[in-house]
């Protein structure tokens, strides 16, 4: 169950990057699970990643530079009907489906081969291979499997703490590290002329840009720019703004890891803000000189990682008492509600 919190807690996980001692690992172990058994939401500091916070986004504002036919021609399946990629790659703004749902985002899978076969079939294909634009235009592809890699070390590491924390062998969840299907996420939310910004966190006016919800998987890890927007919700209903602290990552619980806890960790339900042409200004302010005036209309830009297991893999309670669930099933069943993933004949 979520608490009443009234702000995100900060985690600092330092002691990751280094030989830590294993009372500090015990002491990170318990504070981590104590932060996702009530709020479920943590900001991360001094993760261990070799790619600072501006240089992870200034990569995804220059994906989301890129002229809008570069883009099209990464777009999945649902989008362009000739196109082979259905799961990875580019999905645009859809205004028509959800105007409280407005972004548009680009999707990084495994750079290594996926061996495991799906059990079921379906018109996705989780484990196909990556799309890049042109390396020319975005010399950014080998510094995003770079990250890539890097988050999910850091994910593995945390899975290694969370699986002490509920009694269990730290390498718990390797299996879970097979032929894993984790998610590399460029979001872009337009800028929005009728977003008044600055206003309370709560009320029936709010305009949006991601409906609230949570978390599919497993954990999440976020970049988030500082246009502000995150919304987080206590037990009492309430939306906390979770802007951005300089340096940090968001972590966040997916409702499998919540599953996999037997309900001792908490999924939490959040949403993002509308940006309004504050946040565009603050957005172009960070542009680095060779953007420029190509991406006067960023609003606000945001890199979520999304750890997920295999397809195959058997996600079950660490209780053992309640039945488990197919990985790839699960994925499947959710995106029939993600509005990135309707086509024509979805509508
Ligand atoms: O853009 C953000 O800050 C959050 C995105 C998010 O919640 C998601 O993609 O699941
Ligand atoms: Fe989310």
């Amino acid at each position: 169950m979520t608490t009443s919190f009234s702000s995100v807690p900060v985690i600092d996980v330092g002691h990751l990057a280094s030989e830590a001692s294993e009372q500090e690992l015990a002491t990170l172990s318990k504070r981590l699970h104590d932060v996702f058994a009530t709020t479920g939401f943590a900001y991360l500091t001094n993760a261990p990643l070799s790619y600072n916070h501006e240089q992870v986004l200034d990569m995804s504002r220059a994906f989301f530079a890129l002229p809008e036919e570069e883009k099209m021609k990464l777009a999945k399946r649902s989008f362009r009907r000739d196109h082979k990629n259905t799961y990875r790659g580019y999905f645009p703004t859809q205004p028509e489906l959800a105007n409280d749902n407005l972004k548009e985002g680009f999707e990084i899978g495994p750079s290594q081969p996926i061996h495991t076969q799906p059990t079921s079939s379906s018109k996705f294909n989780l484990a196909e291979t990556n799309v890049w634009p042109d390396a020319t235009s975005f010399p950014m592809r080998s510094a995003l499997e770079n990250l890539y890699s890097e988050l999910q070390a850091l994910a593995s590491k945390l899975l290694s703490l969370l699986a002490i924390s509920l009694d269990k062998p730290s390498d718990y969840f390797a299996p879970y590290l097979d032929d894993s299907l984790s998610t590399l996420r460029l979001l872009h939310y337009p800028a929005n002329a009728s977003t008044a910004s600055g206003s309370g966190s709560s009320g029936p006016e709010v305009k949006l840009s991601c409906t609230p919800h949570t978390d599919s998987g497993i954990l999440t890890l976020l970049h988030q720019d500082s246009s502000g927007g995150l919304e987080v919700r206590n037990a009492q209903g309430e939306w906390v703004s979770a802007p951005y602290i300089p340096g940090s990552l968001v972590v966040n619980i997916g409702d499998l890891m919540a599953k996999v806890s037997g309900g001792r960790f908490v999924a939490t339900m959040h949403r993002v803000r509308a940006p309004g042409l504050s946040a565009s200004a603050s957005a172009i302010g960070q542009l680095n000189g060779q953007l420029n005036g190509q991406a006067a209309s960023l609003g606000r830009v945001s890199v979520p990682f999304f750890f997920e297991p295999g397809e195959n893999c058997l996600v079950r309670s660490v209780d053992g008492d309640e039945g488990f669930v197919v990985y790839g099933e699960h994925v499947r069943a959710k995106m029939k509600t993600w509005v990135e993933f309707q086509d024509e004949e979805d509508r």
